[in-house]
């Protein structure tokens, strides 16, 4: 039996769950296992070290080319039921997400959201209804209406690997970046879901829904920039073609997060983007967990 309930941080368990507020080392109980480490000739020729831990993730990134959303799609895939776990799913492609989750044996438990999205409508709510079982997860902060709210510090278990959730407000109040572990069982390098809070090259807008472009500067400095160099960024959205940046490259190309807190914010100020189309059904949408047509249809 998958456990899908909140875990306080004196429980130790195996199954699926999240643990609100971290656990002591003492107490995080991921099973002991060796890591069995191979080499491979990588595209530059190089060799390249891979842990049995990196297999170990079953990764996917797909993408929803009207709003150009990146939806992400992770799994444990040693684990006998396959856990799977689906980031920022947008309503318009969930029967593809859904098929290819069914395609691969896994079995999906969590349907999360970086943020509130204002540009189009999350696909959590339709999942929910197609998928007995699984749960939705967004952020406290968010205010928005979901089975599972997290906190910074809280970890998302699935099988053996889990993310961990830290706070990234900026782009809204309640954006969350989620982070795989840290430890010998977990993928390497690490992987960092920003939603819009880093964008390849670029970050989220700050001019609506609580945006504060001195909170993102801030954000990303604290939560995204301090982590390793090699820490792979996968945003929610990209409008020029880019799949996957690093915090190094970032940290030296990004053309806004690269200079002082000042520039930053006079850059923020004069970005003059009409706002999304959908920002009107979406935001509405999403504070309920992407179910105000299915709700005010049964009423
Ligand atoms: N044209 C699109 C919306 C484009 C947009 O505003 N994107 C957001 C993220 S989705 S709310 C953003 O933060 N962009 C930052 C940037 O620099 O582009 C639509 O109409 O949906």
């Amino acid at each position: 039996m998958l456990n899908l309930g909140f875990i306080r941080s004196s429980a130790c368990r195996f199954s699926p769950s999240i643990i609100n507020h971290s656990p002591s080392p003492s107490c995080f109980c991921f099973s002991p296992k060796q890591t069995i480490s191979f080499a491979v000739r990588s595209q530059m020729g190089s060799f390249t070290t891979l842990s049995q831990s990196s297999s170990r993730l079953l990764f996917r990134q797909l993408f929803e080319k009207e709003s150009s959303t990146y939806t992400y799609l992770l799994a444990d895939s040693f684990h006998p039921d396959k856990p799977a776990l689906l980031i920022d799913p947008v309503d318009k492609t969930v029967d593809r997400d859904l098929s290819l989750v069914r395609e691969l044996g896994l079995k999906l438990i969590y349907a999360i959201n970086t943020h509130v999205h204002a540009d189009h409508v999350t696909g959590t709510g339709l999942i929910k209804g197609k998928v007995p079982g699984v749960k939705s997860v967004i952020s406290k902060a968010s205010g928005s209406r979901a089975d599972v709210f997290v906190e910074p510090g809280d970890k998302i278990s699935f099988g053996d690997l889990f993310l961990e959730v830290r706070a990234t407000p900026g782009h809204t109040v309640g954006c969350v970046t989620y982070v795989t572990g840290d430890g010998p069982d977990q993928p390497q390098p690490r992987m960092a879901f920003t939603g819009d809070t880093l964008l390849i090259r670029g970050c989220g807008r700050t001019d609506f829904q609580g945006g504060s472009s001195e909170q993102l500067y801030k954000s990303v400095h604290s939560q995204i920039f301090t982590l390793p160099k090699e820490t792979l960024l996968y945003p929610a959205h990209d409008y020029k073609g880019f799949t996957v940046t690093t915090v190094g490259e970032e940290m030296q190309y990004n053309p806004r997060l690269t200079k002082n807190e000042e520039t930053f914010r006079s850059i923020m100020q004069n970005l003059n983007l009409p706002y999304p189309k959908m920002i009107d059904v979406a935001v509405p949408a999403n504070m309920v967990c992407g179910l105000q047509d299915l709700e005010s249809k049964a009423n």
